[in-house]
């Protein structure tokens, strides 16, 4: 019947593009259908955002038609297919990534103009899917882009959070937050699969079964809630894959207890009902440490047991013999928030699929592999156990079997090592009882992976140091990448249009090595000249968005200096800005004939601090104030500005990327696992300066640490640095601008004060007095620099031709082969 239907529609329309056409009269008409028919305004009349809303309708019906294809041919080919599960995805916005790789945004450009629209303003009315925190978050949104692109049989497994990551709100300098209810206006994005939906368990308790002479653990919940899938194609470039980002939304179960029901109860009953939603609807804001808090957890387990009912379910279409599962799925644990998903497959293959313990482990073992973003133990996620053995009591039986069984081989290997034992324990004893969520992905995947060269070794030596010594071939890495169809393509058309015109072909859009061809030219002046236009033409839109934003004029000549990330202490924002007092410090201290001499700079800072991190929050307000003060001083004039930009997102860095000169990434040796923003900017033929911590280290070998402003103490240094505390002394002009803080130069001196402290001698954990001079230095060198602009112009594009390693194309390549051993499967039609 099906059959026959198929025969029907593909000889009725032909098999190739069978449906939608692309010439700019065929997508003026969908746009006015679906702004007519889908978002119901007169096709007459409507706005900017209506416009909005119909070129999106449109896209997706482009994109639905790949995924279609893209699905059936996965489903013909049945081949090993990769699932990422992840509890972030930043993917920001989609219309323009979409249609660059669908490959018809000039096409949809000339059907706006038709009718009366223009592309990048209608672009602008999208908001963005903050679905993440920060580096973690963005890189799983650059590898699924990457993994369609390179036509892999790859889904993304996540949750379809109601409000995404808050608003930042600037009040007085302060930092406010406000909820991100991005769903406002809908999402034209996504597919609600009202169809595809799974019964998650929670509380309850775990009986014993005799069956067939064996005794089975039988789990019964205490509450159930319903998770419904809402699909969001991913389109590949230059292709016609789109592979699938499946994010689960809570909604209450249909099981519901008529007794509360009879008994009239009956508003509780619905509020009971609704309160099952919530699980899914806030973004946990926090980039740093795990809050055993249970909504937390239950979101975990939420998107984890929905995932994998419904990645088991496909498997089981084809096949119906487990051992087989490891051969057509791989399962990718994005640092430790999924990692519950080994205890359910376990579960499901114990308890639901009767396989006796150790076929099941064996399965369990050869099917996941782990990354790890982080090199804090401290941020390593412990789960108390009485929460766990609450709200999933048959889970925690079987983590703390599977801890029995690794002891018991962990004592034939090292013997009687008890303090070695009890740090590889699974189950960590103490104060509060925890399940350490890291121990036991390690002792399950067959690989874990580092994001970087550098944060492999301090897996090694330091985070899991026990663990490698055991296991040292499960150790590898994976140095992160950006996709350069969004941080280029999308986001630098006139620099992408560039390097296309001067290699004479576009194909480094997909085969990103070809970047490193822009070497020969480097010397060439017409590259050279149109270089400097392009990077001009994207300052000048920054200082206009600087503009609007603060009212503050900037100097285009100036250096824009830019550090764009998470407000850490250990990313150093407090460095930067105690550098930018030193600078106006010197200048106001300088003969007016020795001003002719500074290098004009407009200082750059934005990013959010977690709502509870206090000190990053004074690190804000700072930046606030010291700006208050300089851009308000008419001796500085234009000699030096300091921009705070709110409300640091995907779409604020696709602006102000392309129109930096020059990126902080200031780091504590040793702290950063990798860096991805560093990336965007090389990428972009942005100079970096820089510490050799995570990632740089390797942009260091690939562009040349002559081609950046390299400063600090090294990575192997910081221990012996750490152990010197306070004897370690700092330099006078770090003394200098931390008392001009702390003395209330800039006001608010009671509110600096603990900021202070944490600069004074022996308590400056993350070094910014010791690494001050040689950031100065550099700073200086980077002066020097700006004032050749042929140096310059050649320091950039060298950057952008050395980039290449650090695409996520790189990346997943070397994941499909090295982590995943999956093989592209690429859509024949
Ligand atoms: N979580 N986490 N970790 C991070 C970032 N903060 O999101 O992951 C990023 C992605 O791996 C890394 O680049 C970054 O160094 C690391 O700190």
């Amino acid at each position: 019947e099906s059959g026959e239907r198929k025969a029907k529609v593909e000889k009725m329309f032909g098999f190739m593009d069978a449906f939608l056409k692309n010439d700019s009269f065929s997508l003026q008409k969908d746009i006015l259908d679906h702004v007519e028919y889908t978002v119901a305004r007169s096709r007459f009349i409507f706005d900017d955002f209506e416009a909005y809303q119909g070129l999106s309708y449109s896209v997706r019906d482009r994109l639905i038609e790949r995924w279609h294809d893209t699905h059936r041919y996965f489903k013909k080919k049945d081949p090993k297919r990769l699932y990422f599960l992840s509890l972030e995805f930043l993917m920001g916005r989609s219309l323009s990534n979409s249609v660059i790789n669908l490959g018809i945004r000039d096409q949809y450009a000339d059907a706006l103009n038709q009718l009366g629209f223009e592309f990048e303003v209608v672009a602008e009315q999208e908001g963005d899917a903050a679905l993440g925190n920060g580096g973690l978050a963005r890189l799983c949104a650059c590898q699924m882009d990457s993994l369609a692109t390179l036509d892999y049989p790859a889904w993304g497994y996540g949750l379809r959070y109601q409000y995404g990551l808050f608003r930042q709100i600037i009040l007085d300098g302060f930092q406010l937050e406000e909820p991100d209810y991005w769903l406002n206006f809908g999402n034209p994005w996504e597919i609600e699969r009202v169809h595809v939906s799974y019964p998650v368990k929670f509380y309850g308790t775990v009986e014993e079964e005799g069956i067939q002479g064996q005794t089975i653990k039988v789990w019964i919940p205490g509450e159930t809630v319903e998770a419904v899938a809402y699909d969001n194609p991913i389109p590949g470039y230059g292709t016609r894959n789109a592979i699938n980002l499946r994010l689960w939304a809570a909604k209450p179960s249909d099981q519901y207890d008529m007794e509360s029901y009879n008994t009239g109860d009956y508003i509780n009953a619905i509020m009971d009902r609704q309160k099952a939603e919530t699980i899914s609807n806030v973004l946990y804001p926090d980039d740093r440490s795990y809050q055993g808090k249970e909504l937390r957890l239950k979101q975990h387990y939420f998107f984890v047991s929905a995932s994998l009912q419904d990645i088991i379910r496909r498997f089981r279409d084809d096949h119906n013999n487990f051992d087989e599962f490891p051969e057509k799925v791989a399962l990718q644990i994005n640092d430790t928030h999924p990692s519950l998903a080994i205890a359910e497959v376990m579960r499901v293959l114990v308890d639901e699929e009767h396989l006796d313990w150790s076929r099941a482990w064996d399965i369990t073992s050869r099917v996941f592999s782990f990354t790890t973003h982080t090199v804090h133990a401290e941020a390593l996620e412990k789960i108390p156990v009485d929460l766990l053995g609450n709200l999933l009591p048959r889970h925690l039986q079987i983590i703390y079997e599977i801890n029995y069984k690794f002891m018991e081989e962990l004592k034939s290997m090292i013997g009687q090592d008890y303090d070695r034992l009890s740090r590889m324990s699974i189950v960590e004893e103490g104060a509060v009882k925890s399940i350490r969520m890291a121990n036991l992905s390690i002792v399950c995947c067959q690989i874990v992976n580092g994001v970087s060269k550098v944060h492999l070794d301090l897996l090694k030596e330091r985070v899991f140091k026990d663990f490698y010594e055991l296991w040292p071939q499960k150790f590898q890495y994976k140095t992160n990448g950006v996709t350069q169809r969004r941080w280029v393509v999308v986001s630098n058309p006139n620099l992408s249009s560039l390097i296309s015109k001067w290699l004479g072909t576009e194909s480094w859009i997909r085969n990103v090595d070809l970047l490193a061809g822009l070497r020969q030219h480097v010397s060439d002046p017409d590259l050279q000249r149109e270089w400097k236009m392009v990077k001009k033409v994207n300052k000048a839109r920054l200082a206009e968005y600087i503009e609007t934003l603060s009212g503050i004029k900037v100097s285009l000549d100036a250096m824009f200096d830019v550090q764009i990330k998470r407000i850490h202490e250990y990313k150093r924002q407090l460095l930067n800005i105690l550098g930018i007092i030193h600078r106006y410090d010197c200048i106001k201290n300088m003969e007016t004939s020795d001003r002719r001499k500074v290098v004009p700079r407009v200082c750059i800072i934005g990013g959010k601090a977690a709502p509870g991190y206090d000190i990053a929050k004074k690190i804000i307000k700072l930046c606030h104030v010291v700006a208050e003060k300089i851009n308000n001083d008419a001796d500085i004039g234009d000699l030096l500005k300091l921009v705070f930009i709110p409300d640091y997102n995907v779409s604020v860095a696709e602006l102000v990327i392309p129109g930096s000169d020059l990126s902080q990434h200031l780091s504590t040796a040793g702290h950063e696992a990798s860096g991805t923003g560093s990336m965007k900017f090389l990428m972009n033929g942005c100079l970096l300066l820089a510490t050799a911590d995570g990632a740089i280290v390797e942009i260091m070998e690939e562009v040349g640490a002559d081609n950046m402003f390299l400063f600090g103490a090294k990575v192997n240094e910081v221990p012996a640095l750490h152990e010197k505390g306070a004897s370690l002394k700092a330099p006078l002009q770090f003394l200098r601008v931390v008392r001009m803080v702390r003395d209330g130069y800039f006001g608010f001196k009671d509110y600096f004060k603990s900021l202070c402290d944490t600069l004074e001698d022996g308590k400056d954990f993350y070094l910014l007095g010791y690494d001050f001079a040689s950031y100065l230095e550099a700073q200086a060198a980077a002066d020097r620099t700006f004032v050749d602009p042929e140096k310059w112009i050649h320091m950039s594009i060298l950057s952008t031709a050395g980039s290449g390693k650090f695409s996520s194309d790189k990346t997943i390549e070397e994941y499909a082969k090295h982590t995943w051993g999956i093989e592209p499967c690429k859509c024949p039609f």
